[in-house]
């Protein structure tokens, strides 16, 4: 393994928020990975920008997730260049919430910041769980664990949020209710997003880019010009949905 060339991003200060040219947030060249020399991720490159939201699709064992681990420096043993932001957070399908922490603590884990307790109790109230600052992780529900590890991601106040599947173990129902809730977070507080997803609707759905990895490669890299609202009803909708599962190998007929 070659030694990566790793920065970080500072883009807080300098540069305000301008349309179509907001920071960027993760800036990758070349990024390739393998495991026992078998590539796993080849020659990726991609910029995302703050306040972007964009989904990663791909077949299971396509190198999302080892994507999704080097964007977030859990793995470092990658070839290739990658500049990502100090303040970057991580969600995962489970919550990882500290069994023996309350959840307010959870929230604020690693914060000591004298400010930070009004934030995160202003995110607990965002996500609909002001009621339940003093609440143990094992009395909630799995979809208010997830709000609660939202809240916790959110705490940091990060450019880049990376999210491998924070949906994957709820109910169809409580997912529809947390992608609303998701799309109200990013578009309050702007981080730019990576959401590595399963579900070709989820990505059409929620993202404003959609990229796919296919044996490792990156096959395609497509923006969602759809309307926020209505978006489901739309006849783009239906068409990228098609043309998506077609990218992934599957036809329509077989879903
Ligand atoms: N630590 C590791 N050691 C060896 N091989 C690994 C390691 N991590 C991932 N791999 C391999 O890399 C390939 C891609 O794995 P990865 O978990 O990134 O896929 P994925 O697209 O996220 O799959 P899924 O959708 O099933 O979660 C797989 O073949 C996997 O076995």
């Amino acid at each position: 393994m070659g030694t990566p060339t790793a920065g970080t991003l500072s883009t807080s200060a300098a540069s305000p928020r301008r349309d179509g040219e907001s920071p960027v947030v993760v800036d990758a060249r070349g990024v390739a990975r393998s495991f026992d020399g078998r590539g796993v991720l080849h020659d990726i490159t991609l910029q995302i920008r703050r306040g972007e939201f964009v989904a990663l699709l791909g077949r299971s064992g396509s190198g999302k997730s080892t994507l999704l681990r080097i964007l977030a420096q859990l793995d470092t043993e990658h070839d290739g260049d990658l500049r990502v932001p100090e303040r970057r957070a991580v969600a995962f399908q489970d919550s990882r919430l500290l069994p023996w922490a309350r959840v307010l603590p959870n929230v604020l884990l690693g914060l000591k910041d004298a400010r930070s307790r009004a934030r995160g109790e202003a995110l607990l109230a965002e996500v609909g769980l002001a009621d339940h600052a003093r609440a143990w992780p094992k009395t909630l529900s799995g979809g208010e664990q997830q709000r609660v590890a939202l809240a916790r991601a959110l705490a940091r106040d990060p450019e880049l949020l990376l999210m491998d599947e924070p949906f994957g173990a709820l109910d169809a129902l409580t997912r529809i209710r947390m992608h609303r809730l998701l799309r109200g977070l990013v578009a309050r507080h702007s981080p730019g997003v990576l959401l590595v997803t399963h579900d070709v609707d989820e990505a059409v759905l929620l993202a404003d880019r959609v990229i796919v990895l296919t044996d490792g490669h990156l096959s395609l890299d497509e923006p969602i010009d759809l309307p926020e609202v209505g978006r489901r009803s739309h006849p783009g909708f239906t068409a990228l949905r098609s043309r998506l599962l077609t990218e992934l190998g599957v036809g329509d007929d077989d879903h």
